[in-house]
């Protein structure tokens, strides 16, 4: 048989979940922190085009605050988003990691790579998420954006009570350590079963995937898809969009 009669591979389809659940209490108060808008635009719908972006992404399961569903689903139809994406509303729950696993349960056969994307990263670029799942496209069962750090890191002994010293036990050596983003990259049926398979509750969904002994690659990550935790991120969010609106010449 030439190479020219074999039937080609299936194409691989790529699903994103992006976990929008959270409250955002280390923002303050407000209405729930996917909801709050960055120069006029609820930040969820920022990070919804932002994984809709790349062409790679056919559906996007959009894991809402569990009495917002309906909010959010309205939200997503007052919105322009891409038509060649197909968007699923459910609600989550009461960790990052029972959300995750409440979009995952939802997702439609016919995709076998599935991003992960927080809601509270809403900046991240298309060629950051491109980059994610290219490289699960190329094998490895797990990928994680992630960049160096930029402040030396103490690992000390957690205070017994507030106010209490902390003795630093030990400074790591930076070299080998990165701080971690998303999209988080999988192929399918590893992150269900890391899914299935660990029961406590850790804060990013590559954790799961080491803990089944699987080897998690690292590309590199972006300064724009930092997390807005704290006040002070909203700032930077909304420099940078600003930047980006002079950039774009309007
Ligand atoms: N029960 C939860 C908790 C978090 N998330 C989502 O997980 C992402 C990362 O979490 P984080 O930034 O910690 O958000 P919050 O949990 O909302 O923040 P905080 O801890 O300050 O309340 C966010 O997009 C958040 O909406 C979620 O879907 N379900
Ligand atoms: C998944 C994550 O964004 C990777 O940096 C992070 O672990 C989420 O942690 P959080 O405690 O929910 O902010």
């Amino acid at each position: 048989m030439s190479d020219d009669s074999r039937p080609s591979p299936a194409p691989t389809r790529t699903a994103a979940v992006i976990p929008a659940a959270g409250r955002g209490v280390r923002l303050g108060p407000g209405a729930p922190k996917a909801l709050r808008t960055l120069s006029g635009t609820p930040m969820l719908i920022h990070a919804v085009r932002a994984l809709a972006a790349s062409r790679a992404v056919s559906l996007v399961v959009v894991v809402a605050p569990p009495d917002g569903a309906a909010e959010v689903k309205s939200l997503l139809d007052a919105h322009a988003l891409p038509d060649r994406t197909d968007f699923l509303v459910v609600p989550g729950g009461e960790s990052r990691q029972e959300s995750v696993k409440l979009g995952l349960d939802a997702l439609p056969p016919g995709h076998d790579i599935v991003l992960v994307h927080d809601a509270a990263r809403p900046l991240v670029p298309v060629d950051t998420v491109d980059a994610v799942i290219e490289a699960v496209r190329e094998g490895a069962p797990a990928v994680v954006p992630a960049l160096p750090l930029a402040d030396t890191v103490k690992e000390v002994e957690p205070a017994a009570a507030p106010g209490d010293p902390e003795p630093v036990v030990a400074t790591p050596d930076r070299a080998r350590l990165r701080a971690v983003q998303t999209p988080q990259g999988f192929d399918r049926a590893t992150l269900i079963r890391a899914h299935e398979t660990v029961t406590e509750n850790v804060t990013d969904d590559a954790s799961m995937v080491e803990q089944l002994g699987l080897t998690v690659v690292v590309v590199p990550g972006h300064e724009e898809a930092f997390k807005v935790t704290r006040p002070l991120d909203l700032v930077l969010a909304e420099a940078v969009l600003a930047r980006r609106r002079l950039n774009d010449g309007f």
